[in-house]
């Protein structure tokens, strides 16, 4: 007989990572044994990737090599690149992404092997790909022409370049940046176990990353930050603070809002949320911060709630000029480094992830032919 299940296998530990560690308690957050309050705003992404899938903060010489192989990896193959516009056309942005990561391993050298050498160079083909495939999909949407990436700029500046239609200033990009390092990784949150759990069966890496897309994408995952501009969006500024009371009396979620393991505030909200109020400053309207405040006080005094990740990372991506349904796709761009690292981890070390479960259906039935049911 089976245990009794833990719902939502809350405090199970499902598997041993060498990648990342959380204290819910303390509120911290480490990379590989670094504090993320060491790493955000001092650690590019590109380190930060190299970090996660390649075990060390690189040396400048490792760094070039992995700049280089990053830039030789912004092909997105010929079946993807094909079907963009009419996916384009028909797809929301994290189906589309979905779609289009399984398109590209079509075309994807190494896509036959899932040989440590081999999972290393689709790591940073994906890591390379992913910030690709968002700008190309608003491009083909928008009808908008894009520039190229250079490969002079970082991910984040060239992201930013093409998804707005200009240059960034290096205060964006150092923000822009400092948000990928934030998300790169976390422990086993629901998207990097479903990419376990699909590449503990020696399935391949991006069939891994198609399952950690579909999860993320779900609003009680990476899906949570786009529903916060929405929620931004719909109310009145002027009575913010009582809407949030009567939806939390109602007994509705506030998008953005409690965690699983950090039961005090997420370190990485801390430093989304000086990011939002430094960008609304220099917008001059600082509307959405002062409301995301005031959610934040009402949402704490009433239900003792924290922000999460997604929560203040909604205004940050809103300022930076990204559109709201990009939201969640940005958030795949960060998390493709730790999806890619922890497939490396699973493969490296593999047992078949399968639990058991409690069945709590009915029991001695007796089969009736066709014609006899009712
Ligand atoms: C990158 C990320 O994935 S971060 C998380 C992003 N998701 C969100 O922001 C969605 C909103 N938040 C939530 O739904 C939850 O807090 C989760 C999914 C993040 C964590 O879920 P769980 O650990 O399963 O907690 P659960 O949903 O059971 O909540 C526990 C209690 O707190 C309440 N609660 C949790 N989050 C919220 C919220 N955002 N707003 C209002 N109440 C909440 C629940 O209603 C529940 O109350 P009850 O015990 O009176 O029924
Ligand atoms: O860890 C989780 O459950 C969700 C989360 O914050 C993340 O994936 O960044």
């Amino acid at each position: 007989m089976a245990d009794k299940p833990t719902k939502g296998l809350a405090d199970v530990v499902a598997a041993s990572t060498a990648l990342s560690d959380i204290d819910g308690q303390a509120g911290l957050l480490f990379y590989r044994g670094y504090d993320i309050h060491d790493l955000a705003g001092r650690t590019t992404f590109e380190e930060t990737a190299h970090l996660l899938q390649r075990g060390n903060l690189p040396t400048g010489e490792q760094l070039a090599a992995y700049g280089a192989q990053l830039a030789g990896g912004r092909e997105l193959g010929a079946l993807a690149e094909a079907d963009i516009p009419e996916i384009a056309g028909k797809q929301a942005p994290m189906e589309a992404l979905r779609t289009l990561v399984s398109l590209a391993s079509a075309d994807d050298a190494d896509k036959d092997s899932n040989s440590p050498e081999a999972n290393l160079r689709k790591a940073a083909r994906l890591t390379a790909q992913q910030p690709l495939l968002v700008a190309r999909y608003h491009a083909a949407r928008t009808g908008a022409t894009i520039p190229e990436p250079d490969p002079e700029l970082s991910i984040a500046a060239n992201f930013l370049l093409q998804i707005t239609g200009r240059t960034p200033d290096r205060h964006e990009v150092e923000i822009f940046d400092t948000c990928l390092v934030l998300h790169a990784d976390h422990t086993m949150n629901a998207s990097t176990f479903a990419a376990r759990v699909c590449a503990a069966t020696l399935s391949d890496m991006h069939s891994a990353i198609v399952a950690a897309i579909g999860t993320l994408k779900g609003p009680l995952h990476g899906g949570a930050n786009e529903q916060v501009m929405r929620t931004l969006e719909s109310l009145d500024p002027s009575t913010v603070g009582q809407a949030v009371r009567d939806k939390l009396a109602a007994g509705e979620k506030i998008m953005g809002f409690g965690h699983r393991v950090y039961k005090t505030e997420d370190p990485r909200a801390t430093h989304l949320r000086k990011m939002s109020q430094d960008l609304a400053d220099a917008s001059g309207d600082d509307t959405y911060y002062r409301m995301s405040k005031e959610m934040e006080e009402v949402v704490f005094e009433t239900k003792g709630l924290y922000p999460n990740v997604d929560f203040y990372a909604a205004t940050v991506y809103h300022y930076l000029g990204i559109p709201t349904d990009l939201f969640t796709p940005v958030f795949s761009v960060s998390r493709m480094a730790g999806w890619t690292a922890h497939v490396i981890e699973q493969h490296a070390d593999n047992r078949l992830i399968r639990p058991d479960s409690e069945y709590v259906g009915e029991r001695d039935q007796k089969w009736k032919p066709l014609a006899e049911r009712g």
